[in-house]
């Protein structure tokens, strides 16, 4: 799955367009639903913003007074920052249970709709696509106006709290220009959509910008530094006296740590032995199912690969065989480990740890997030 940013201006067209992406069956995560998700009464967020800022933001009802917090936001920057420093990293915890979701549901992509992207830059790094939806100033201002009754000087201090149109455009990858009516905006989004769905933008990831990406074909050298660590699409040569990591896939080159790894620039999924998947299976057949896990072809979990009820090492009946779609049917979501990678590359699953198997539900415990 890859995460399609959505930026703009304030009053820019970003709700207009999430609009049109949600009709054409796209699903949008809104930064701005999420931030009000994440101030409800009892959130930690909200009781964050009464210890910091004072009962003055507290309604009533309990409720974040979202007028009072505006006033400090749009006019106060130094505020604007506090507020910012214990709303947004409630916002991010949220988004990622989110995307997890959206995961687990095997989707192509997901739009990310966040008014800060590039402010806080945060979640930038994740994103494989930036769009931008424009209009003019004044634009701006007049929406503005007309949509919260705001004042001009109102209109202005909102929008000069964020970074400028102009310098997002820059930035972006893909712009909207949302300064016409909705029915050319319309035609603009049903060609980004066209283009984000494109099969070979399966795995598609932004790396064509990053000048200091080094980019390597199989066979190439990456180093001979005898402290680094084997990863992902590479492999060791020893061709020589010396061994030399080596990439075994295009792509860039990626270290964390002391860990090396290529990432390949436009494909599915490369198994190695050891992963833990997330797959749906797809078919069932002789004494095996079939899972799709995004690699290019299907991966295949044996009948005895999997614990069934009874005990891990209960020998598998032709009884087993008759109902193995009791245990696993078409359209079930499993956890499993990539055992070994068959001669056409497909890749063999198991199932036989209480780790891994059918996901029925998803819990999250928030300190692992
Ligand atoms: C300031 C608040 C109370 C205003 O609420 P209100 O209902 O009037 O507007 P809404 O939430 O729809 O936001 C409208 C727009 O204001 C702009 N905006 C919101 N927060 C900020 C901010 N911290 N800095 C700059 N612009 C902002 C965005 O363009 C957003 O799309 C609200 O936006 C808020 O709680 N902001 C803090 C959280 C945040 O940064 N949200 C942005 C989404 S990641
Ligand atoms: N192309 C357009 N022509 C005329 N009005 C438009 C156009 N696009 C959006 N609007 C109107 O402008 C206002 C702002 O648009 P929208 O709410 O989509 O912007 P936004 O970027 O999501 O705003 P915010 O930053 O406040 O969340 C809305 O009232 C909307 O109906």
């Amino acid at each position: 799955m890859f995460i399609v940013g959505l930026t703009g201006g304030i009053a820019s067209g970003k709700s207009s367009v999430t609009k049109m992406l949600t009709q054409l069956g796209v699903d949008v995560i809104d930064g701005d639903l999420v931030a009000r998700e994440v101030v409800k009464p009892g959130m930690k967020a909200l009781e964050l913003m009464r210890q910091r800022l004072g009962e003055d933001v507290i309604l009533e009802s309990g409720e974040m007074d979202r007028k009072r917090v505006a006033d400090i936001i749009f006019n106060d920057p130094s505020k604007r920052q506090l507020v910012n420093s214990i709303i947004h990293p409630q916002i991010y915890k949220y988004i990622f249970r989110q995307l997890f979701v959206y995961l687990l549901m095997l989707r192509q992509f997901v739009v990310l709709d966040l008014p800060l992207l590039y402010e806080s830059g945060k979640m930038r790094q994740y994103m494989s696509q930036i769009i931008v939806v424009k209009c003019s100033r004044e634009q701006q201002i007049q929406r503005l106006m007309q949509r919260n009754d705001y004042t001009e000087e109102e209109c202005i201090s909102r929008i000069d709290s964020q970074m400028s149109l102009d310098e997002k455009c820059l930035l972006a990858d893909i712009v909207i220009d949302n300064s016409q009516d909705l029915i050319h905006t319309r035609r603009q989004v049903e060609q980004v959509v066209k283009e984000l769905s494109d099969e070979r933008n399966h795995s598609v990831v932004k790396t064509e910008s990053d000048s200091s990406a080094k980019y390597v074909l199989p066979g190439d050298e990456i180093t001979s530094d005898q402290t680094f660590m084997r990863g992902h699409g590479t492999y060791l040569s020893t061709l020589n006296d010396d061994k030399q990591l080596m990439a075994s896939i295009a792509g860039v080159v990626e270290p964390i740590n002391r860990l090396i790894s290529v990432r390949p620039l436009r494909t599915r999924y490369n198994g190695e032995i050891g992963d833990v998947i997330v797959g749906r299976i797809t078919e069932v057949q002789s004494k095996r199912w079939r899972v799709e896990t995004n690699a290019r072809l299907d991966s295949v979990l044996q009948l005895s690969g999997v614990n069934l009820p009874g005990g891990e090492l209960r020998r598998k009946t032709a009884e087993d065989e008759v109902l193995m779609r009791n245990y696993l049917k078409e359209g079930d979501i499993i956890s499993a480990e990539v055992q070994n990678i068959f001669d056409d590359g497909s890749l063999g699953l198991h199932t036989r740890s209480l780790k891994y198997g059918k996901i029925t539900s998803i819990s999250f415990r928030s300190a692992l997030i």
